[in-house]
């Protein structure tokens, strides 16, 4: 009992000194308020704690504290909810002001075996800039909300999807999209290793760290499927192997009243933790669509697709009581000739460059805020459609390789990167410079 007591005590102590402080709020400040209202002890606890009091003049004194205690409480709850309130207007401000679709470019470094002669091919100027080295006397500069150089680590790469995740938490759609030719990297970016996690792992383990962090209840179910050959396939259930296997339920993409994508019979599995998430992540990693081509021996031949729903209730400012997180791995962005695919990787190389290209179309029409954005194109923008527009946040991480045999390729991801880009900066001139070397005219890739 004298513990419980003497734990109100200090804690009316610990309060008092926190609406002392209320000037200068931070976030350390709010947090430490959250843990003293998560760590209080209920009111009925120590009322039982107190059953057996001698003292009645000590009781009334503890009445008093404990009434006062509950006010200042809820004084500082407030002070906390407008906080959340202003931060969630200033992080919304400043990713609207860079833009709700954001272009990175990450430059594959080199691995085994691979050299240059004496020019770099691909060099990444600064941290905005990527120049183009065709020969000595031709270059072409490209620029990016964010240049990741080869040296880059995934913390760094992360750091810079961090915001976006603050705001899926206050109820915004966001689509992470990552682009490029085969072999560039994309799957290291997203999936990661066991030593470099990537951005899914990463981004699960954020979720559930800062909705533990405030004051709210979050309900977080996972999803994932492949787009393959224009077909969704649910990466967490089996597909039918033999002829007497159970076919899985088709997947369709609805549209509800509000104009949210649902897609039916897609399996959505609540999850209550990391681990959880990430074992059903590795489940549907392991049935995605690969195979062996001649530019990587384990090739992505199709869109991967996880989906992190969340549902907050108590949340009085919120986006959307329901919304989600998209993170796609894109399939290979070849040109089929190049790759001298035939038969079923021919189909598969054109069935991915048909959607990307559908994709790069959507991006570009709202960009341009065109009145009709042709979401219908392909199966990858109807079920990115809720997902990719005016109120929510895309970041494209377009990747390339450094060897010089991949310029052309490398010149085609670029060009597709700035299509995406080069609408949302247009009023900033000096912002979205695309160069050319001096001593070169190499075309202006502007479209
Ligand atoms: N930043 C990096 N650091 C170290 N290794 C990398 C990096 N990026 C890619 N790699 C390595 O390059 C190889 C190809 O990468 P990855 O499979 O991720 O390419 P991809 O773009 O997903 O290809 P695909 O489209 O064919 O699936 C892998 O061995 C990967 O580990």
């Amino acid at each position: 009992m004298k513990d419980t007591k003497k734990s109100f005590r200090s804690l009316s102590q610990t309060i008092h000194s926190l609406l002392g402080f209320k000037n200068e709020t931070t976030s350390t400040w709010a947090n430490t308020v959250c843990d003293i209202i998560k760590s209080l002890p209920s009111t009925a606890d120590y009322e039982n704690d107190c059953d057996d009091s001698v003292n009645d003049h000590d009781d009334d004194v503890d009445a008093f504290l404990i009434s006062k205690i509950h006010g200042e409480l809820a004084a500082l709850n407030e002070e906390v909810s407008q906080l959340n309130a202003q931060r969630r207007q200033v992080l919304n401000e400043f990713l609207n002001l860079k833009g709700n679709i954001r272009v990175f470019c990450r430059i594959r470094p080199t691995i085994d075996g691979e050299k240059f002669r004496h020019l770099r091919p691909v060099v990444p100027v600064d941290s905005n800039g990527v120049l183009l080295n065709f020969t000595e006397n031709k270059t072409k500069l490209y620029n990016f909300d964010k240049v990741l150089h080869p040296a880059s680590s995934q913390d760094e790469v992360f750091s810079e999807i961090e915001p976006v995740i603050k705001s899926a938490l206050d109820g915004y759609n966001v689509c992470i999209l990552a682009y490029g030719q085969t072999g560039t990297g994309k799957t290291f970016t997203m999936e990661g290793t066991a030593d470099f996690p990537g951005v899914v792992p990463r981004t699960i383990e954020a979720l559930f760290k800062q909705a533990a962090e405030c004051n709210h209840t979050y309900i977080f179910s996972f999803s994932m499927l492949e787009i393959y050959l224009g077909h969704l396939k649910d990466l967490l259930i089996p597909q039918a192997r033999k002829t007497n296997d159970p076919m899985p339920p088709c997947l369709s993409i609805q549209t509800d009243p509000n104009g949210g994508i649902v897609i039916d019979n897609l399996v959505s599995i609540q999850v209550s933790n990391f681990n959880h998430a990430i074992s059903l992540y590795r489940l549907g990693s392991q049935l995605r669509s690969t195979a062996s081509t001649n530019s990587n021996k384990a090739s992505s031949r199709s869109h991967c697709m996880i989906r992190i729903s969340m549902t907050c209730s108590d949340a009085t400012v919120r986006r959307k009581i329901t919304n989600k997180i998209w993170m796609v791995d894109l399939g290979g962005s070849e040109r089929v000739l190049k790759t001298k695919a035939w038969g079923r990787r021919f189909e598969e190389g054109k069935a991915i460059n048909l959607s990307l290209s559908a994709l790069g179309d959507v991006i570009n029409a709202l960009q341009r805020k065109n009145s009709h954005i042709p979401y219908r194109n392909s199966k990858l923008t109807q079920v990115l459609k809720d997902s990719l527009g005016e109120d929510s946040k895309t970041l494209m991480l377009v990747h390339v390789s450094p060897k010089e045999e991949d310029l052309c390729e490398t010149v085609c991801s670029l060009n597709f990167a700035l299509r995406l880009r080069s609408i949302h900066l247009g009023k900033t001139e000096s912002n979205h410079r695309i160069e050319t070397g001096s001593k070169s005219n190499e075309g202006r890739s502007n479209d």
